[in-house]
């Protein structure tokens, strides 16, 4: 069976602004099922370019890039938001939780959004996202009461509300001290390890990138080091 989960071929992106500036040069690596990859690389270097185009949240680029085999470039938007919805999760520096809702309920969210099961149905795996995690016993409380240790491990959950097949992170432990930055990094360990997703992490953390299963260097818009 094709281990293959997503395949970045020749990714290349310019801003126009107004002289044209190459971010991207011809990015290509592919990652399998179960992969934790860490992506580090100086400020600048097109680490988070390269990850928004990999979401499928920037269309605008050269190359080509499959997810699950099936190619995402030349896709209209609603099919993108369908891809996005189902198959990726994402968790940025920053937790982006409503604090109008409970802890439970910006964990449904994205799962009540993709309208698949019933919001029962959602409710008991937000659950379940949230016992993986250790936080079930804060479901009934505002966000703003957890600590931002806290807070992420919800961010987390969110992510993986629709069970998606990759989730990506830019800078997911920023924002946190070094017990929090290791829980996280446990999690996302045993997500790829246990549940076979793929992880793929933008990092300035170098201790962190190097517990990955492999890393991926970026320098000027380019990969130095595609094999780790
Ligand atoms: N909308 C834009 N218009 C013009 N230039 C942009 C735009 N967005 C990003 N850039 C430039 O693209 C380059 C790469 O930015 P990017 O955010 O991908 O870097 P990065 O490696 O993620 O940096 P950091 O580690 O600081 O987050 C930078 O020089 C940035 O100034």
């Amino acid at each position: 069976m094709n281990n293959t989960l997503l395949q970045a071929s020749a990714i290349s992106k310019s801003f126009h602004d107004p002289q044209t500036i190459q971010i991207l040069k011809e990015v290509s690596f592919s990652l399998d099922r179960g992969e934790f990859v860490s992506i580090i690389g100086k400020s600048g270097c097109g680490k988070s370019t390269l990850l928004y185009i990999l979401s499928t949240m920037d269309t605008d680029y050269e190359g080509g890039l499959k997810i699950e085999g099936r190619e995402m470039k030349g896709r209209d938007e609603q099919e993108l938001a369908e891809v996005r919805n189902e198959k990726i999760g994402f968790v940025f520096q920053f937790h982006y939780l409503l604090n109008e809702f409970t802890v439970l309920r910006n964990v449904m969210l994205p799962g009540l959004k993709l309208g698949k099961l019933s919001p029962q149905e959602v409710e008991h795996r937000a659950i379940e996202k949230l016992k993986i995690l250790g936080i079930a016993e804060e479901a009934l409380k505002s966000p703003n009461q957890l600590s931002g240790g806290q807070k992420q491990r919800v961010a987390i959950a969110r992510a993986l509300i629709n069970d998606p097949v990759i989730i990506m992170g830019d800078e997911p432990t920023g924002n946190l001290d070094k017990k929090n930055t290791e829980i996280v990094f446990d999690i996302f360990r045993e997500l790829a390890e246990s549940y076979h997703q793929t992880l793929l992490v933008v990092t300035h953390d170098n201790a962190f990138a190097e517990r990955t299963h492999r890393i991926i260097t970026m320098e000027d818009g380019m990969i130095l080091s595609p094999l780790g």
